[in-house]
């Protein structure tokens, strides 16, 4: 494998792949794209002229057969990751896998499973909130005890406005999967159960979700996290954090750009989206995953952080369904993620 130049498929151009085309042609030193898969071909092409003079295929098979990629940015929904990460594996490629790795428990410990039997790590999960400034800042002030021990985690995360298909399930496995694993990053423990409410909700929302909801999670030492997803919000994209500790809290992601004094007002912009609130954060992702791929060692969030998260997602399904306090049932871990 060339450590100069690695050459990635970006497999499935819509919004998150398109995305990563443009970043790993653009901003990512050592990494040219060198094929672009959809199955939808003129998206395909579309991405492809966007990292002249990429190759386009319709299947991750094809891609495979025709030996066209060194390594992976898997962007297609969560749904078709499962059979994409095994035929990949199978094939020893290295995967930036969108998050979630798959949408159930189930699926996702195949996927560890096939890691595990090839005896090497080769999936990282999309989890780029790892690679956010404030969450970096906000982990090292955790783990150096500077304002005494974490006490509580509180999340708030709001969306604009997701599409009329987005289900109260998605809500869980497709935004919530975000903060179970901010808390086990953050805790460095795995999540023991998790509980969803639902209360007055916006007349505002999408047919499938009920919205907004609070979720409380509690790790395996009893730290307990609370999230307000609300994917209808309207006001723009919004992901907060406090962090209530001992002697202090400690409160990132507030800040958007410079507060502005004008027009008898005082504030800042509210990003809209995720593109722009987590840039620098996909930027630091995927070219630390490219220079992982180079060096052969793995440096972001795990199939098995896949997999866990996946677990407790499982719970919160559940959770949201019963009204109950649920707990995670959560595999072995395999030695592979020590
Ligand atoms: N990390 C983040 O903040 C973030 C943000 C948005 C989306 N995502 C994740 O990225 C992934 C993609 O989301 P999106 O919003 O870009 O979806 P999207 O629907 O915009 O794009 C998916 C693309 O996959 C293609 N596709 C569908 N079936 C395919 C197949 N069998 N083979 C090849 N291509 C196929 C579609 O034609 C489409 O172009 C999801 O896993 C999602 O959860 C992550
Ligand atoms: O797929 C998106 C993406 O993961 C965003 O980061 C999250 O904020 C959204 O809720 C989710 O729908």
């Amino acid at each position: 494998m060339s450590t100069q130049n690695l050459h990635v498929a970006v497999v499935g151009a819509g919004l998150m792949g398109a995305d990563h085309v443009q970043r790993l042609a653009r901003r990512t030193a050592g990494a040219t794209v060198s094929a672009v898969v959809d199955i939808d071909q003129e998206r395909a092409q579309a991405a492809a002229d966007m990292a002249s003079p990429a190759r386009t295929f319709s299947s991750v098979e094809d891609l495979i057969k025709a030996g066209a990629a060194e390594a992976v940015v898997l962007a297609t929904p969560g749904f078709l990751h499962e059979e994409a990460l095994l035929q990949l594996i199978d094939a020893g490629i290295p995967v930036m896998c969108e998050k979630p790795l798959t949408p159930g428990p189930e699926s996702s410990l195949r996927v560890v499973e096939a890691e595990v039997a090839a005896g090497q790590r080769l999936v990282q999960v999309g989890f780029m909130r790892r690679f956010d400034a404030g969450y970096r800042q906000l982990k090292n002030i955790i783990d150096a005890g500077t304002y005494g021990e974490l006490l509580m985690l509180h999340h708030q995360h709001r969306n604009a406005s997701v599409p009329e298909t987005f289900t109260n399930e998605m809500v869980i496995h497709d935004s919530v999967v975000h903060e179970f694993d901010a808390v086990r990053f953050f805790s460095g423990e795995e999540i023991s159960n998790v509980a969803v409410r639902t209360g007055r909700h916006t007349s505002k929302g999408t047919e499938l979700v009920r919205d907004p909801q609070l979720v409380t999670i509690q790790t395996s030492s009893g730290l307990l996290a609370t999230v307000e997803i609300f994917v209808n919000a309207k006001l723009g994209y919004q992901v907060l954090t406090q962090a209530v500790f001992e002697e202090g809290v400690v409160k990132i992601g507030e800040s958007a750009g410079p507060t502005v004094i004008a027009e008898s007002r005082t504030g800042s912009a509210i990003d809209q989206t995720y593109h722009t609130r987590f840039v620098e954060a996909y930027d630091e992702e995927i070219q630390q995953w490219v220079n992982s791929v180079a060096t052969g060692v793995p440096v972001g969030p795990s199939a098995w952080d896949g997999y866990a998260t996946a677990a407790v997602c499982g719970a919160g399904v559940s959770a949201q369904q019963s009204g109950e306090i649920t707990s995670v049932d959560m595999a072995h871990k395999p030695a592979l993620y020590a």
